[in-house]
């Protein structure tokens, strides 16, 4: 039987295990705070995350990394992005082994415009972000702990390490399709947070499903061009880790991205916002990272912009999205013409 080890006992990492448990595989739950393994342990609860479900009896927890990751065939990185390059690192002075990498976590590392497998394989002497895996779609961990049918891509340039992980984690209701696009995958998660924010946004102003529709179909334009730029296939937009994850993260009441957002639309301050939710809000690093990244590529991203402002330079939400409606006239398909015609001219 594989052992299969998960880094970080938040929300998604304790789903994450239940579905490894189900395919009756050897699961070690790595929390970094030896009080939460306590409480998991005596409960048999993720009570902060994830309340309401039931961690399985053969669901080990841990909270020792050395003794976590050892002898694992494969380890599963899913803590919050800011956590995932001093992680890798503390992880390198104790891999003896070669255990597959995968990450289910979706974000930009702003300083170095790094994705996350990138910085994963910067930091393991023995590996390149080539072998590493990105796990990415519509994937609310509060339904895939009720077993509620959810589809998600597996996406490495290693195909026997997408294979592998699509093994590991298909299920009777969590279905995995494999891609060669991890700069697409990727992209594609850590992208639409930022969108799922302005969606909020327009949603606590008190506009309606116009708004909304308009916010993910533009928002899937520009998160496409800088994808594209970058080097994803455009493609890769049109499934579950680009408008997939889009309108699931746009429009639903368990996105944390979406409820700061609307926080955010009624007038909140973001610092309160951040301590009310008390969960991880990955849209807000990545809007600072893609801001000066989009600069860089000289890539137009309006609305990226625009929510930028809104949480780095208090501008009200308002503001924002009439100065989004007054930009210049322009033709719809320009900008998905042009990355055809980059991607397609030679
Ligand atoms: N919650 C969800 O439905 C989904 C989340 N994700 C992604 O998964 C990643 C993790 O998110 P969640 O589990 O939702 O976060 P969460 O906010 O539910 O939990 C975060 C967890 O990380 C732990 N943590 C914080 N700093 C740490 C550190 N330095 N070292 C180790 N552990 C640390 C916390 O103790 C907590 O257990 C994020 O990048 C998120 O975008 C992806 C798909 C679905
Ligand atoms: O990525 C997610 C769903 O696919 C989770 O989104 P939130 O982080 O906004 O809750």
């Amino acid at each position: 039987m594989s052992k299969v080890t998960v880094l970080g006992a938040g929300s998604w990492g304790t789903a994450l295990s239940m579905v490894l448990c189900d395919n009756h595989l050897d699961v070690c739950l790595w929390t970094h705070r030896s009080e939460q393994k306590d409480l998991m342990q005596r409960t048999k609860k993720n009570e902060r995350y994830l309340p309401n479900i039931t961690l399985p009896d053969e669901l080990v927890i841990e909270d020792h990394l050395e003794e976590a990751i050892d002898g694992a065939d494969a380890v599963v990185i899913v803590v919050p992005t800011k956590a995932i390059r001093s992680l890798a690192k503390r992880m390198n002075a104790f891999l003896k082994h070669h255990p597959v990498i995968i990450h289910a976590s979706k974000g930009i590392e702003p300083e170095t415009h790094l994705r996350i497998s990138e910085v994963i394989g910067s930091e393991l002497s023995s590996y390149s972000a080539d072998e590493i895996v990105a796990l990415s779609g519509p994937s609310h961990a509060e339904e895939v702990g009720f077993k509620h049918p959810t589809t998600i891509t597996a996406a490495s340039q290693n195909k026997n390490n997408t294979l592998f992980t699509q093994d590991l984690f298909m299920t009777q209701y969590f279905r995995v399709y494999t891609s060669s696009d991890i700069i697409g995958v990727e992209l594609g998660g850590a992208l639409k947070n930022i969108i799922a924010l302005g969606a909020g946004i327009s949603d606590g102003l008190g506009y309606g499903d116009n708004a909304k529709a308009a916010l993910i179909t533009r928002g899937l334009a520009e998160i496409t061009r800088l994808a594209a730029d970058m080097g994803a296939n455009p493609l890769t937009f049109n499934g579950l880790s680009g408008v997939g994850d889009l309108i699931v993260t746009c429009t639903s009441v368990h996105s944390r991205n979406w409820k700061a957002g609307h926080l955010l639309g009624q007038g909140y301050d973001i610092d309160d916002i951040l301590a009310q939710l008390g969960m991880i809000v990955e849209g807000i690093r990545t809007t600072e990272a893609v801001h000066s990244l989009a600069k860089k590529q000289k890539v137009d991203m309006p609305i990226t912009d625009g929510i930028y402002s809104a949480i780095f330079d208090n501008r009200s939400a308002k503001e924002i999205v009439d100065r989004l409606m007054a930009r210049d006239r322009t033709n719809e398909m320009d900008d998905i013409s042009s990355i055809l015609s980059d991607r397609y001219s030679n």
